[in-house]
């Protein structure tokens, strides 16, 4: 029998790559899917929400956590713990729901080593330094040290696009969607034809 269930889409790429505005976006396209709420000691920024965003949580809390074994996979990413609790992930597969990912890349490669599902990884970023400079400037979330920060941290983390399944160059969001919804449809696809035993079964 196989073990597989499930589909993971894991995207990664700089901060201010358009992570969250691909997949709110796309949302709408792409079925059931569940998205991994991270638990982070990162302050929430205006218009974040507890529970919806991220759950905000002290260095002490994460600590905890980290402890009593609550995490799939945890990272320090640009000077905050960043991590994704393994029980409603685990439910989410059990479901056999498309559950979706915004990690770091170092979380992706912690992820794809553990989980016994297909995973499908997605690596997104801009058409350059500078549009990203841009776009976390006109975001105007994070002070100028925090943006500066993020920026020296992209020159090293687009090295790691190689790892990935899939690039998508979010220059226009329009673009960009309909890429991100063709990879979302083909790895629900992919997880299903490697489920061979269930497909079979209505044969036998
Ligand atoms: N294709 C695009 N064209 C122009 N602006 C964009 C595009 N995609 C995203 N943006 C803008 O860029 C900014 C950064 O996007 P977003 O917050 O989605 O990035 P992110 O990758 O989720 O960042 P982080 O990793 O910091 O959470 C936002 O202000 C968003 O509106
Ligand atoms: N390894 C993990 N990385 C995560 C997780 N949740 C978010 N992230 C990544 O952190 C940065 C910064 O996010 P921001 O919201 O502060 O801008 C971004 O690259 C996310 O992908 C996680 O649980 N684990």
């Amino acid at each position: 029998m196989s073990e597989k269930k499930g589909a993971i889409l894991i995207l990664s790429g700089p901060s201010g790559c358009g992570k969250s505005t691909l997949l709110k976006e796309v949302y709408k396209d792409i079925g059931d899917y569940y998205f991994s709420i991270s638990t982070t000691t990162r302050e929430p920024r205006v218009g974040e929400e507890n529970g919806i965003d991220y759950f905000f949580v002290t260095k002490e809390e994460f600590e905890k956590d980290i402890e009593d074994n609550n995490f799939l996979e945890y990272a320090l990413v640009h000077d905050n713990y960043y991590g994704t609790s393994l029980k409603p992930i685990n439910k989410a597969l059990e479901e056999k729901k498309l559950v979706i990912f915004d990690i770091d890349v170092q979380g992706h490669e912690l992820v794809r080593n553990k989980l016994d599902s297909i995973v499908t990884s997605v690596f997104i970023t801009t058409p350059s330094l500078k549009v990203l400079e841009d776009r976390l400037n006109s975001r105007n979330t994070d002070e100028k040290e925090v943006i500066e920060n993020r920026v020296k941290n992209a020159k090293v983390e687009v090295e790691y696009f190689r790892d990935y399944d899939y690039l998508i160059i979010n220059d226009t969001l329009e673009e960009a969607s309909k890429q991100l919804v063709s990879i979302a449809n083909i790895t629900r696809i992919k997880t299903k034809l490697f489920d061979k035993d269930s497909i079979i079964s209505s044969w036998l």
